[in-house]
């Protein structure tokens, strides 16, 4: 474990910090230094110079404009739950979490928002909505920690995006702190508004480059009926799409996923649930739909025998129950908590969804051919897209080595990308672990105003400086 415990230079900020926040909410501690100092991926050494509780948007304001006078950089912190090194604070930054900042206020059954600070934790919306009668969409196996402000930053995504979309089609409002300390109040939940550009969206996404949203009006929808799954065994990846066109010409599915027989093996290995099925098959489709009535229950067998028919499919089952249905869902969510003990070297890649085929065929042939000797876990939101390439550090193998190795490869992943007009970062944004990529995914203009409007958010460049690019 590093740290950097505050210097006596740094002293008279820290008395600083403390009369906006109080003593008891400015930690230098090395514990609170190490936990807040970085987010799960564990490539990078924790070392800020301090970390700091605001309890409200004006503290939040003052804090900005005391590290804009002092050229302290600031790295916002969440439920730290991010995949790309977007929340490391590695080189003596202050780090400004929101943990204190968890209010949810103001909902308004008309209009179906609900006001909320941005360390509210994405489970607290979900069940808010619920008691309300409504429902939150955007679900991922992190909901339990994650924060809002960070879900935003990083317009999450998870696993119904499918049906509802990502983190961005849920914010009717943001109120945000710019790189100057300025408060700005962008859209105030209007459903319609033209009047000039839409602020908000620049922060969705900008994983605290622009500056940090303290505080979001969320949209909430109507809950959807009787959620059911079927989870079904297949022979390869052309099975897999072959199935989601059947599937999805029919019926609105709410999710559509998928995961390798080696994740399933380590996912029931690791927690004791019982495989969907006795026989063993390369691949699962976990497909989810609303079983509005028998009707739709009757269809749903009927294109799941249709499958069976065509060769598509080799086995399935249907969750019975709501605890059939969580089980069946925890084999595919609980995958990427499972693997984390192999310290795996992730890819998190897209393209669109017609092109999916050949971009499998072609990411898979190069990873088979480049990593004869280590283990490749496949799973992922196919139904968006999007593909978790998890690479499993062999036991033996040190981790920078591993890491270098697979970043060799990685250039030629990102290669077939390029190719695909996918994306490098589907859904866990780039942080520090991607920047070096950008540019298979963005062209050089792009990247070039991207910076400017850095500039005009961040004059000084305080705003989680050195993520997304240099
Ligand atoms: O660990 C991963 O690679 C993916 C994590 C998450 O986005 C998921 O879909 O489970
Ligand atoms: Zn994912």
């Amino acid at each position: 474990m590093s740290s950097a415990p505050s210097s006596p230079s740094s002293a008279p900020v820290i008395a600083e910090l403390e009369a906006i926040v109080g003593a008891d909410k400015v930690r230098c501690d090395e514990d609170t230094l190490f936990s807040h100092g970085r987010d799960w991926t564990k490539a990078w050494e924790p070392a800020p110079l301090a970390v700091v509780f605001p309890r409200s948007a004006e503290e939040v304001q003052a804090i900005v404009k005391l590290a804009k006078r002092e050229s302290l950089a600031i790295v916002p912190s969440g439920g730290r739950t991010g995949l790309s090194g977007g929340a490391v604070a590695a080189q003596g930054e202050l780090v400004v979490s929101f943990d204190y900042m968890n209010k949810i206020s103001d909902f308004d059954p008309i209009d179906r928002t609900v006001q909320c600070q941005a360390g509210v934790i994405t489970e607290q919306l979900q069940h808010y909505a619920e008691e309300q009668g409504l429902y939150y969409p955007v679900d991922f196996a992190s909901a339990g920690s994650s924060q809002i402000g960070g879900n935003i930053s990083t317009n999450a995504g998870g696993i119904k995006v499918l049906r509802w979309g990502m983190t961005r089609d849920w914010v009717a409002g943001l109120k945000v702190v710019t790189g100057n300390g300025d408060l700005l109040e962008l859209n105030r939940g209007l459903l319609k508004n033209n009047a000039g550009y839409d602020l908000r969206q620049l922060f969705i996404g900008a994983e605290g480059t622009l500056g940090l949203i303290v505080e979001a009006t969320m949209q909430l929808t109507r809950p959807p009926k009787n959620l059911t799954a079927f989870v079904l065994g297949v022979e390869n990846f052309d099975g897999i799409m072959n199935l989601f066109n059947r599937f999805q010409a029919e019926m609105d599915l709410t999710a559509f996923e998928f995961f390798s027989e080696q994740a399933l093996q380590k996912v029931v290995a690791h927690s004791g649930l019982p495989r969907p099925f006795e026989s063993a098959c390369p691949y699962y489709a976990l497909l989810e739909f609303e079983k509005l009535n028998d009707e739709v229950e009757e269809q749903a067998m009927a294109l799941f025998e249709s499958c069976v028919e065509e060769g598509w499919v080799l086995d399935g089952v249907m969750s019975q129950s709501l605890e059939q249905l969580n089980n069946l869902w925890r084999l595919r969510e609980d995958i990427s908590e499972t693997i984390s003990q192999w310290t795996p070297y992730k890819n998190d890649i897209s393209t669109v969804i017609s092109k999916v085929p050949g971009f499998l065929q072609d990411v898979e042939e190069l990873v088979t051919a480049e990593y004869p000797s280590f283990e490749i876990i496949w799973f992922g939101h196919i139904g968006d897209g999007n593909l978790h390439l998890n690479i499993l550090k062999p036991d033996d193998l040190d981790k920078a080595e591993f890491f270098a190795q697979c970043s060799k490869v990685s250039v030629a992943v990102f290669d077939i990308v390029k190719r695909y007009g996918g994306s490098v970062s589907a859904e866990h944004g780039v942080g520090l672990l991607k920047k070096d990529y950008l540019t298979y995914s963005r062209s050089a203009e792009e990247v070039a105003l991207m910076r400017q409007v850095k500039q005009v958010f961040d004059p000084a460049g305080i705003m989680n400086p050195g993520k997304i690019f240099d």
